[in-house]
């Protein structure tokens, strides 16, 4: 398997089997960077800055089971890109510091997959799944050392949704079109003001596809790899390097190979490759893209 995270070019490349010259993808990349770089600045000077808004940076309780309509007037910044990349850390801080509210959306189908295994549903039964889509109840908790709490039908799932075997149903079921159906109002209910920082693989494509900001995140599979092993390994959870490798590296090829929303990055989106780049730097390149007043 190649290298799957170098940039958006390759998953591109990868996904109509044409293998691009090394230098190709980072120059369409800085390409696409200028490109939206310009039309934003030209679309900021005809609307002048917006002002900074005070809000929860998380979704305090779920509205699953009721909808809101979609607000398109509300500010959407996505971040989408393989697993491991960032997406999650990178979203909540940049949603922190603009005060927005935050969309994990792989949490839903974590959530779906974490549900259906309690329920004993068989992965393989699309009507099943789409049942338990709709019925799962998934709310989000933040705590106030920071970190966000799942809580699945009531009870606090996030250890167990963290895991690679939850990851992987999870994935398993995102590629059934109808489970994807069944999520998508309650992910756009949570464009709420004063702005959104959504995470996940089609974030920019399919579920918020006006956002004005979209950011595409990736780092080579190996990176990847090791920032969740040492995630795992400081929870005390052991897990053997190679095996998360092949783990990743056969998720992100069912999630980019998928028939329906399959992870790519938008056309507009800006790609940020953040192999060797930190956390806080990486949080600094996507604030830069957002316009906003902010401490
Ligand atoms: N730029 C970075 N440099 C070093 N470590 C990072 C960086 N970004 C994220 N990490 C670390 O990598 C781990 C995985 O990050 P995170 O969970 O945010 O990735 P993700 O893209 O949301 O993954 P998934 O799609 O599987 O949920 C975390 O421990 C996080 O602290
Ligand atoms: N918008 C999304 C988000 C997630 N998925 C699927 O869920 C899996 C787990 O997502 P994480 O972001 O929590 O790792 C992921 O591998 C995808 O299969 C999705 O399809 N669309």
């Amino acid at each position: 398997m190649g290298n799957l995270g170098d940039n958006a070019v390759e998953w591109m490349g990868m996904t109509l089997g044409i293998k691009q010259p090394a230098i190709l993808p980072s120059f369409l990349c800085a390409f696409k960077w200028l490109r939206a770089a310009w039309s934003r600045s030209a679309f900021r000077r005809s609307i002048g800055v917006r002002g900074y808004n005070e809000g929860p940076a998380v979704e305090p309780e779920s509205t699953m089971s009721e909808p809101a309509a979609p607000v398109p007037s509300v500010d959407v910044l996505t971040i989408d890109g393989p697993s491991g990349s960032g997406k999650g850390t990178i979203s909540r801080r940049v949603a922190a510091r603009l005060g927005w509210h935050y969309l994990d959306s792989g949490a839903l189908y974590r959530g779906v997959g974490v549900a259906a295994s309690w329920a004993d549903l068989d992965l393989a039964d699309p009507a099943a799944l789409v049942r338990c889509a709709f019925d799962t109840r998934i709310g989000f908790e933040d705590r106030a050392d920071g970190e966000l709490r799942v809580i699945v039908n009531g009870l606090d799932a996030t250890d167990e949704l963290r895991t690679e075997t939850a990851g992987a149903a999870a994935s398993a079921i995102a590629a059934v079109p109808e489970v994807r159906s069944a999520l998508k109002d309650r992910q756009r209910a949570f464009r709420r003001p004063p702005g959104l920082v959504a995470d996940g693989r089609d974030m920019g494509t399919v579920i918020f596809p006006d956002a004005r900001y979209k950011v595409f995140l990736t780092a080579s599979p190996e990176e990847r790899a090791e920032r969740r092993y040492k995630q795992l390994k400081d929870k005390g959870v052991s897990v053997i390097l190679d095996d998360l490798l092949r783990e990743i590296l056969a998720r992100d090829a069912r999630d980019a190979n998928r028939a329906v929303a399959p992870l790519r990055p938008a056309d507009d989106a800006v790609c940020i490759d953040t192999t060797g780049l930190g956390i806080d730097a990486v949080v600094e390149r996507v604030l830069a893209l957002v316009p906003a007043p902010r401490s």
